[in-house]
């Protein structure tokens, strides 16, 4: 699996209705296979800006391309293709699917696409050992701790390898112990397919062990 570079020249995003736009002229690149972390304050728009690089938003001015394509705008059809063929999403929620076990949950996006192999079973098997859950594949989500769904959800995102992996507070709604230990498997799972990441969060302690961090708004005035 290859990451794929990001591009995003002179964005311009404003909300119907908002006075001030949340981007007015925002430009990064990101190299393929680099792990970037977004912090910034609350609503400075660390949301907004995955939303738009996933196709799930709109805006207004300026470029997002991934893998030197633009990304889909305004065309629902082209943007779900674009994010079923290079975009892995997880959330601070893991949203897995409650009827089905822990394999099923990763393979349903094998499944949606296509039909599901010996080798996908193999591949899902190898997932679940990465973020440590070998052997829970046959569980449901509901018997999982709030960590172990964590890390389903992240290797879900990873399921269809991916170039891209957006990931918007992944270990936002767990304790510190917890979400310390969920972010090392994040790593672990990065250094192992090396997707292009863009990593939301609010835990500083987390950005400062990733390749770069980027904050949005305004900078923290410094002491002294
Ligand atoms: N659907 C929407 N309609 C109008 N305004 C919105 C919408 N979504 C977000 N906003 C506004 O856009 C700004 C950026 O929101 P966003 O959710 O991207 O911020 P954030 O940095 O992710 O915040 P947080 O850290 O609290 O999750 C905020 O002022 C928010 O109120």
């Amino acid at each position: 699996m290859t990451g794929l570079a990001l591009s995003i020249k002179d964005l311009h995003k404003t909300y119907t209705g908002a006075e001030h736009p949340v981007f007015d002229g925002f430009s990064m690149a990101v190299e393929p296979g680099e792990l970037c972390a977004i912090v910034g304050v609350s609503g400075v728009g660390k949301t907004t800006l995955l939303n738009c690089v996933a196709g799930l938003d709109r805006w207004e001015g300026g470029t997002i391309e991934v893998g030197g394509d633009p990304v889909p705008m305004g065309r629902p059809e082209a943007s779900a293709l674009f994010r079923r063929e290079h975009v892995g999403l997880a959330f601070q929620q893991p949203h897995l699917l409650p009827e089905f076990t822990v394999e099923e949950n990763l393979l349903m996006p094998i499944r949606i696409a296509g039909e599901v192999t010996p080798a996908h079973h193999a591949w899902v098997a190898e997932l679940l050992d990465t973020v440590g859950l070998a052997g829970l594949g046959g569980r449901l989500p509901g018997t999982l701790s709030g960590g172990q769904a964590a890390r389903v959800g992240l290797a879900r995102a990873l399921a269809r390898k991916p170039g891209l992996w957006l990931l918007d507070e992944p270990t936002g709604n767990l304790d510190p112990a917890t979400a310390l230990e969920v972010f090392e498997f994040l790593l672990r799972l990065h250094q192992d397919l090396r997707p292009t990441t863009l990593l939301v969060t609010h835990n500083m302690a987390l950005a400062e062990r990733c390749g770069r961090t980027l904050r949005l708004g305004p900078e923290e005035p410094r002491q002294g």
